[in-house]
C-alpha cells in the first residue's frame, strides 16, 4: 500500500481564495477585518511565522499590524499593549507569537487578550467553550487537521483517533475537537508505556511531539489516516516531522508530509478566524 498525500498547500490556497471572498464582502461594508501580531524577541523560527502571517494577511485582504518587542521587555509593557488593542475597533483578531522569553507568563498574557479577539483559540474562556461544545475560536493548528480530514472526506464519527502529545496549543485541543465530531479518543505522549500498542490501533493518528521520526511503520495500522504536526530542523537544516514519513507512507492510506502538510494550513486558518472575528464585531455593533 501507498498512502495518499494530503497536500496543505493545496487545501490552505482553496481555502485562502474562499476567504478572499468573505474579506471583499466586508470591504462592500467598508469594514476591512484588523490582525495584531505581538512578537517579543527574535525567535529566528517565530520571525519568519510572523512575517508569514503579515503576508498572509496582505494576500486575503486583512490589514495587520507586527509589534515587535525586544526580548527583555518587562511584561506590563506588554499587557498595557495589549489593553490598547482590545480596545481598538480597527483591530478583530490579536495573537501573541508563542514561545515567550522565560521571564514572561504565557498565561497571564493570553488570558488578557479580549475573548472575542482571541483568534489563536488559547484564551482561558475559549479553551473552556471548546471543553463543553461552544467554541468561539478554534485553535488554528487543530482546526486546520479538521479541514485537512474533511477535505479527503476521512471518517471521523466512531473511529478510533490516537493523538500523540499533550501540548495546549495542540495536543489538548486536537483530542477535544476529535471527541466532538464522535471519535473515540486516546491521548499518548510521547513518554507513554508501549505507546505502539495504541498507535496501531488509531484509524486516524496525529502525532504532535517534536521528536523527530518517533513513529516508524511498526506502529501504524494499515490503512490508517497520519496527521503529522511536528516540525523538526535536522542537522543539515532541512525540516522533519514526528513521523518517519518515508517508511510509514508504504502502510498508511493517508498522510501529511513535513513541509507542506499541517503547517501551511495553521496560518490559513488564523486568516479564517480573523475573518471570522471581523464578520462578528458587525453583528454584534448591529444591536
Ligand atoms: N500564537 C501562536 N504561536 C504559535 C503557534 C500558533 O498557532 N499561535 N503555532 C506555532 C508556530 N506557527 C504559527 O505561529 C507555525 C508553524 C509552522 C508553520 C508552517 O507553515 N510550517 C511550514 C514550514 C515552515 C518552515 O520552513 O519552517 C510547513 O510545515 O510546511 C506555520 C505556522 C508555534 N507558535
Amino acid at each position: 500500500m501507498c498512502a495518499d498525500i494530503i497536500d496543505g498547500n493545496t487545501i490552505a490556497s482553496k481555502i485562502r481564495a474562499e476567504l478572499r471572498i468573505r474579506a471583499q464582502a466586508l470591504a462592500a461594508q467598508d469594514i476591512q477585518p484588523g490582525l495584531a501580531v505581538i512578537l517579543v524577541g527574535d525567535d529566528p523560527a517565530s520571525c519568519i511565522y510572523v512575517r508569514n502571517k503579515a503576508k498572509a494577511c496582505k494576500e486575503s485582504g486583512i490589514h495587520s499590524e507586527v509589534y515587535n518587542f525586544p526580548g527583555e521587555t518587562p511584561q506590563d509593557v506588554v499587557l498595557e499593549h495589549i489593553q490598547t488593542l482590545n480596545a481598538n475597533p480597527k483591530i478583530h483578531g490579536i495573537l501573541v507569537q508563542l514561545p515567550l522569553p522565560p521571564h514572561f507568563e504565557s498565561r497571564r498574557i493570553i488570558a488578557a487578550i479580549s475573548v472575542e479577539k482571541d483568534v489563536d483559540g488559547f484564551h482561558p474562556c475559549n479553551v473552556g467553550a471548546l471543553v463543553t461544545g461552544h467554541a468561539l475560536f478554534y485553535p488554528c493548528t487543530p482546526y486546520g487537521v479538521m479541514m485537512m480530514l474533511k477535505e479527503h472526506s476521512v471518517l471521523i464519527e466512531g473511529q478510533h483517533a490516537v493523538v500523540v502529545g499533550r501540548s495546549n496549543i495542540v495536543g489538548k485541543p486536537m483530542s477535544l475537537m476529535l471527541l466532538e465530531n464522535g471519535a473515540t479518543v486516546t491521548i499518548c505522549t510521547s513518554k507513554t508505556r508501549d505507546l505502539a500498542m495504541y498507535t496501531q490501533t488509531a484509524d486516524i493518528l496525529v502525532v504532535a511531539t517534536g521528536k523527530p521520526c518517533m513513529i516508524t511503520a511498526d506502529m501504524v495500522k494499515t490503512g490508517a489516516t497520519v496527521i503529522d504536526v511536528g516540525i523538526n530542523r535536522t542537522a543539515t537544516g532541512s525540516l522533519c516531522g514526528d513521523v518517519d514519513f518515508a517508511t510509514v507512507k508504504e502502510k498508511a492510506g493517508l498522510i501529511t508530509p513535513v513541509p507542506g502538510g499541517v503547517g501551511p494550513m495553521t496560518i490559513t486558518m488564523l486568516m479564517s478566524n480573523t475573518i471570522e472575528a471581523a464578520e462578528r464585531a458587525i453583528h454584534a455593533n448591529a444591536f
